[in-house]
Parts: C-alpha cells; structure tokens; sequence
C-alpha cells in the first residue's frame, strides 16, 4: 500500500529521519512511538507528502489518506463549523448530508456551543474533537493520528479507542502516533521505534510482548534528569 525505501531527512546539518525503509499494508495497525524529537511526526509528514524527503522514495497505491493532526500548536484562524464543513466539500460529500451529520456529531461530541467560535479560543481537547468528527465524517483508507489522545480526559481517551477499534473493523489502516504505549497496545498490530531518527523496531506486535524490553528501545539510559541536582536555590 506505502512503501518506504532509504527514506532520509536532513534539514541544514541535522539528519532528522535516516535511511528509514518500512511497509504499511492495508488493515494495518501500526503504533509509531519514540521519544520526544525522535522524528515520528517529520516521519509521518513525509509519508502524507506534506515533507518532501532529502533522498530515498515513497511508492504510494493510492493516496487516500486523512490526517489528525496535532493540534497543540495549531493556531486556526476560522471557526469548527467552516473548518469541518470545508473538509466535507472538498471530499465531495454533499451540503445537506454532511449539515445534518455535524449537527448529530457536534451533539454528541458536545460541541454544539463551540461549533461557531473561533477554532483558536478551543481547548486542545476540544480541537481534537473537532478533528475526530473530521475522521468520523470522511471515509478513507488510511488514517494518521498525530498524538490523539493526549489532552483527552479518561471519557474522551475511551471514545478515541472505541473509534479506532471501529476503524479498524471497517477495514481502515491506521497509523498512530502516540507516547502512551499503554493506549497503543491495546489495539496494534505492529510496532515502530523511532530513536534519533533511526528505526530501532519494526515488526508485528503481539499483545502482551515483553514491555520491558519495548521499553528499553524506546528510552534513551542518559534521560536521567533529576530537578534536585539542577535547582541550586
Ligand atoms: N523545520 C524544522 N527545522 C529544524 N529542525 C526541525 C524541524 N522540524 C523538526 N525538526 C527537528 O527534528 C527532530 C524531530 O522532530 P519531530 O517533531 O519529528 O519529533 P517527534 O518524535 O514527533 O517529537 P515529539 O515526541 O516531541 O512530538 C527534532 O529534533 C526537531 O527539533
């Protein structure tokens, strides 16, 4: 479906993604972890062409893709309402479907208040929700999640889970993001460990894998900051 041969990255001096080769086939569900700046987003940019690559290629079937983007510092000058609505036209669903889903949606996602404010006075809990009616709404092949459920409460993390578990009965391959192994684990089928830029890991994953030993590739040993021997006041 994608497939990745010597993808590398670099911008100026900084390999950010080195000689990355990896397959994502249909109905997988592939968990992307790694700690931070190891380049799990650049990695996924790339493959939504939103980043083009310094070398190496990208051999797409079809490029039926959506995007949940991370949100966090995402500053969107129009309101959920435009947003959403322009998400439906440009994928060719027609106005009064797609107005009386939102509405459903917005109800039931309870957005209804935040539907007509500016998508930069929302919580990042609540532009998540926006853009998981975007996920519900659009039908696609594939789906990237960028970090979706951090900023979810407890309620909001168990209908993400839901929602993918449904994704992935509908056939949906999806790719996610995440830094909670424990969210991923329940429901991948393959894993992939990114460390400075590298692929430590990328393999099946089957439930109840030793985490320890994930855990280890995940970390780096010299992460051993401690705030008592730093704060000298
Ligand atoms: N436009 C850019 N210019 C320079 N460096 C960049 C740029 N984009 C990303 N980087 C660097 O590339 C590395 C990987 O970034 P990336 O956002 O892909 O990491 P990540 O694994 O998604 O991190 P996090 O878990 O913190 O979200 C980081 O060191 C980051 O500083």
């Amino acid at each position: 479906m994608i497939k990745v041969n010597n993808l590398t990255k670099k911008i100026g001096k900084k390999t950010i993604l080195e000689n990355i080769s990896l397959e994502i086939n249909s109905g997988d569900i592939i968990g992307i972890v790694g700690e931070n700046g190891s380049g799990k987003s650049t990695l996924v940019k790339t493959l939504l062409g939103l980043i083009k690559a310094s070398s190496g290629n990208i051999i797409y079937n079809s490029k039926n893709f959506n995007y949940f983007p991370d949100v966090s510092n995402m500053a969107i000058n129009m309101k959920p309402i435009e947003l959403v609505s322009h998400f439906c036209e440009v994928n060719g669903i027609k106005s009064n479907e797609y107005k009386e889903k939102i509405k459903e949606f917005s109800k039931k996602l309870d957005l209804e208040n935040k539907m007509t404010n500016n998508m930069k006075t929302l919580s990042t809990g609540e532009k998540k929700r926006i853009y998981m009616m975007i996920i519900l709404l659009i039908k696609k092949e594939v789906v990237f999640f960028d970090e979706p459920t951090d900023n979810l409460d407890d309620a909001y993390n168990n209908i993400f889970f839901d929602i993918l578990q449904q994704l992935s009965k509908k056939g949906v391959t999806i790719v996610v993001i995440s830094h909670s192994f424990e969210f991923l684990e329940k429901f991948i089928n393959k894993l992939i460990i990114l460390k400075n830029g590298k692929l430590v890991y990328n393999d099946f994953y089957l439930k109840n894998q030793s985490i320890q030993k994930i855990s280890e590739k995940i970390h780096s040993p010299t992460s051993n900051f401690k705030a008592s021997e730093v704060i000298d006041w």
